[in-house]
């Protein structure tokens, strides 16, 4: 479905990817794991178009993708909840959701409305929420704000980059339950997440990464390749 091909990525003369090829399968749950500042978000914003490859080339949905914009990338069906989540201020929640149901064009009323009830049930919190400013939701409500909105796009990939940053426990815990949600409901998700332990359990397959470059790659059930990967980064 995504198939990257010895991508690189520069950030002027600093050369971040050097040469990162991964694939991730039709309802597949991908891991990116990896120390801090090692490219992991720059893989998900070339992915997005946020940052254009230096080479390389991108594949998504059988159409070459490589260096497309961010809006053709989000308009072929990936979406993007970023770290810093972007939630719009002076909006609520649920106008900051209407914005995320704009990216389908020429639904129908009634489809919009039905996507937001989708919406609601899978984020009740959010539905309790509707008419409260979406910044002044706690950290782990705008998080969940920011899915939501990329989910009301319909996106037919989802990239998730470090979701439970600096987040309460229990809120984690929600967190983990809604992406376990999202991919039992086979929607592609690849995720960069510190809490590896938790993280690899959501993941079918997932990618180390180390100086820009793919080390090792294993399948999450694999007790073996667990152990590698944990051992790897000493956790
Ligand atoms: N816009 C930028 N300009 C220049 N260098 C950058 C830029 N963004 C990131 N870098 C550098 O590129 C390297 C990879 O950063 P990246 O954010 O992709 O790593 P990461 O694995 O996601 O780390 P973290 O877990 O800390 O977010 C780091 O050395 C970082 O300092």
């Amino acid at each position: 479905m995504l198939e990257l091909q010895d991508v690189h990525t520069h950030y002027g003369l600093s050369h971040v990817l050097q040469g990162i090829s991964l694939k991730v399968g039709p309802g597949e749950v991908v891991g990116l794991f990896g120390r801090n500042g090692v490219g992991k978000t720059t893989v998900i914003k070339t992915i997005a178009g946020w940052v254009r490859p230096s080479s390389g080339s991108m594949r998504f949905d059988g159409t070459d993708m490589t260096g497309a914009a961010p809006e053709q990338v989000c308009r072929h069906g990936i979406g993007l909840v970023p770290e810093d989540r972007r939630i719009f201020p002076g909006l609520t929640v649920e106008e900051n959701l209407k914005l995320g149901l704009l990216q389908v064009p020429r639904r129908s009323r009634a489809a919009s409305r039905g996507k937001l009830d989708e919406i609601y049930q899978r984020f009740p919190r959010l539905a309790e929420r509707r008419r409260q400013m979406g910044t002044t939701l706690s950290g782990g409500e705008q998080q969940m704000l920011a899915m939501a909105r990329v989910l009301a796009g319909a996106p037919k990939l989802l990239l998730i980059d470090e979701p439970t940053e600096g987040l309460a426990p229990m809120i984690v815990d929600e967190l983990f339950e809604l992406m376990a949600g999202l991919a039992r409901d086979g929607i592609p998700i690849v995720l960069v997440e510190q809490n590896v332990q938790r993280a690899i359990a959501l993941t079918q397959r997932y990618y180390l990464i180390e100086r820009g470059q793919v080390t090792a790659q294993g399948e999450s059930a694999n007790a073996a390749h667990r152990a590698d990967l944990l051992e790897k980064l000493s956790v």
